[in-house]
């Protein structure tokens, strides 16, 4: 899947909070979204997964059979970011096999082998709703990144991770990187060493 930003801008009102940015976004590509804390990170990559959409210029995708629409681009792509809701009263298992109701899960990938991943064992059986903060962020991380999709996005990825969460979580990169298209929005540098391109807000203000 290409992504390509063509002047793309955003403004909540009256109030511009970015403005001609131009971006093609390539299969297999690593891309941080770089800025400080309200400069309009998440913004951008709502855009990018096509949840808002552009107040000027454009997004278009491109995938290997041809161009998709953006109502249908969430196919496409894993999304994950600690403000996105998880379904609390479900089991972790029960979390599991919902996702993937939808979604393909990576080839090697089952239930079990998840919650391995997870270092869940014990909690699977558990309500999302008694998830601490960290194992709630662990399972939306492990969710999107054991998606058989060919973009994945993350926002904030090791927000709520302790030290060894944040090694968890490289290493899960690592493992299911692939050759996905990964755009990370963070201002740690340690989330998104992986990246080789960077994309500056600030640069379109
Ligand atoms: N729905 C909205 N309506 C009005 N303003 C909004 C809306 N969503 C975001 N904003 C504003 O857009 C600006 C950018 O917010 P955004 O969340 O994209 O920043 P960010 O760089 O991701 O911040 P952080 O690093 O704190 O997560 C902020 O001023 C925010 O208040």
């Amino acid at each position: 899947m290409r992504i390509s930003l063509e002047n793309a801008g955003r403004r909540f009102n009256r109030e511009w909070i970015f403005r001609g940015v131009t971006a093609n976004l390539l299969p297999g590509g690593r891309y941080a979204v770089l800025g400080p804390n309200g400069s309009g990170k998440s913004t951008l990559l709502s855009l990018i997964s096509g949840h808002l959409s552009p107040s000027e210029g454009k997004v278009l995708y491109q995938a290997a059979s041809g161009p998709v629409q953006v109502e249908s681009v969430y196919r496409h792509l894993s999304f994950a970011a600690p403000y996105l809701d998880l379904i609390e009263e479900f089991s972790l298992s029960e979390m599991i096999d919902f996702h993937f109701r939808f979604k393909p899960m990576d080839g090697g990938m089952d239930r079990h082998s998840l919650v391995e991943l997870l270092g869940m064992e014990k909690s699977k059986h558990k309500a999302i709703k008694y998830f601490s903060s960290g194992m709630k962020q662990r399972t939306r991380l492990a969710l999107a990144c054991c998606a058989a999709t060919p973009v994945l996005l993350l926002d904030e990825p090791t927000s709520n991770l302790d030290s060894q969460g944040v090694q968890w979580y490289e290493a899960l990169i690592e493992g299911f990187a692939g050759s996905k298209l990964i755009v990370v929005c963070s201002n740690q540098p340690y989330e998104y060493a992986f990246c080789k391109h960077y994309i500056q807000i600030t640069d379109y203000k």
